[in-house]
């Protein structure tokens, strides 16, 4: 046993599923940059256990998750996650196969995804200044627009109808709510923009504005305000730095939050964790796009979101410092220059994650 073993003070148990096209890419990346930040602090340790679920076995095998899947996961106390999709099978497949069980099964009722312009980057609009674009969209992730809920009949008849039903419920709506006044209460500005629907839709969207209302006087102390979601983009396009925090449904915030990564220079740096709050089951983090197969086995896709994911995850493990000394390490790198093409470089892949894993060296030395 090598003797810097002794000095362990904690380790953990991480469940990698890579999934499908740069999913895979990204997550070997993030695989040695979180090694790496092991090695050099010397007082965490990861033990990765890897889960090859993915489009290629699902073609093979016809499931995505094994039938004890999801209870194996259950041993661990973190799942990282690159994308699933790829073209061969349908995209209602692939994503109802893995990406929402597991968000489901997990109880992973919260998914929060910050974005800012990091150092040596910039944002595509034009008076966007680095400071002005801050933002953590809090997601709901278990309802709303996603709730897997209807169907499709007459298919044969030439007249298809099909539903999908969007569930809205009081518990759901409460509990992300108070996660959102909480982050916005952490932050300095402490401001929270809730975002509905609540014009056209009647029911589910004015339950949301209802317990908004609610909620709200249990925290005086955040400043809020109240958008209807078409306004939205138009607000966060024109006006970035009026906002913070913003809460929003399944479907609005998973929008908002691909909006949110391009305006702050590129959808490849954008983290999530997908989180259950209550602790009962591991939390799992992901960078916020998909599986690229435009870009897929090319060696260019952008690892930043996923190492932002990775020190989201390392925080949620209780690792504070860790966290923050893997996001500046980050921050040194697109400053030095060292940037996929998505982000105006020509670095590749490969390149960032060593110029991450040696900015990581150096950070634990002085
Ligand atoms: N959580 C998940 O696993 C998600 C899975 N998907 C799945 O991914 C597949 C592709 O979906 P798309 O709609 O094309 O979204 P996408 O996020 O995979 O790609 C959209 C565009 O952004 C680019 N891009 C994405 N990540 C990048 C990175 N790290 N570096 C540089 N460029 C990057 C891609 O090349 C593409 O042009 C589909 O099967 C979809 O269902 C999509 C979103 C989330
Ligand atoms: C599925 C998807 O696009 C997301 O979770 O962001
Ligand atoms: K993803
Ligand atoms: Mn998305």
């Amino acid at each position: 046993m090598p003797s810097h073993i002794h000095d362990v003070q904690e380790i953990y148990k991480i469940a990698t599923i890579p999934g499908d096209g740069i999913g895979v890419e990204i997550t070997e990346a993030a695989v040695r940059v979180l090694q790496k930040l092991a090695s050099s602090s010397g007082t965490i340790h990861f033990e990765f256990e890897n889960f090859d679920w993915s489009s290629k076995t699902y073609l093979k095998k016809g499931y995505y998750i094994p039938p004890d899947g999801i209870d194996k996961l259950k041993n661990f106390d973190a799942v990282y996650f690159g994308a699933v999709g790829w073209p061969n099978v349908p995209d209602h497949i692939s994503l109802w196969g893995l990406m929402l069980p597991l968000r489901n099964s997990l109880q992973q009722y919260v998914n929060v995804r910050p974005t800012r312009i990091l150092r040596g980057t910039s944002s595509p609009l034009r008076n966007c200044k680095p400071g002005d674009l801050d933002w953590v969209i809090i997601r709901e992730n278990s309802e709303g627009e996603y709730s897997g809920h209807g169907g499709t009949t007459h298919a044969a008849s030439g007249s298809a109808v099909a539903t999908e039903v969007s569930i809205f419920t009081q518990v759901g709506i409460e509990r992300i709510m108070r996660f959102a006044f909480e982050t916005a209460q952490k932050r300095p500005r402490k401001k929270l923009t809730m975002v509905t629907k609540s014009n056209a839709q009647r029911h589910g969207m004015v339950l949301w504005d209802t317990v908004y209302h609610e909620v709200k006087k249990d925290y005086p102390d955040v400043e809020t305000d109240k958008m209807l979601v078409d306004a939205m983009t138009v607000r966060m396009t024109l006006h970035p730095e009026t906002m913070d925090t913003i809460v929003a449904t399944n479907l609005h915030a998973d929008i908002l939050s691909d909006l949110a990564a391009a305006l702050s220079g590129s959808i490849g740096i954008a983290p999530s964790s997908n989180l259950d709050p209550t602790r009962r089951n591991p939390s799992m983090f992901e960078p916020i796009h998909g599986s690229a197969p435009d870009i897929a086995g090319k060696g260019i896709a952008n690892p930043v979101g996923a190492f932002w994911s990775a020190a989201e995850m390392v925080r949620w493990l209780g690792q504070e410092d860790a966290a923050d000394k893997l996001m500046e390490c980050i921050e040194k790198v697109t400053e030095s220059g060292t940037k996929t093409k998505d982000l105006g470089g020509s670095s590749t892949t490969e390149q960032v994650t060593v110029a991450v894993c040696n900015e990581l060296e150096k950070a634990f030395r002085n």
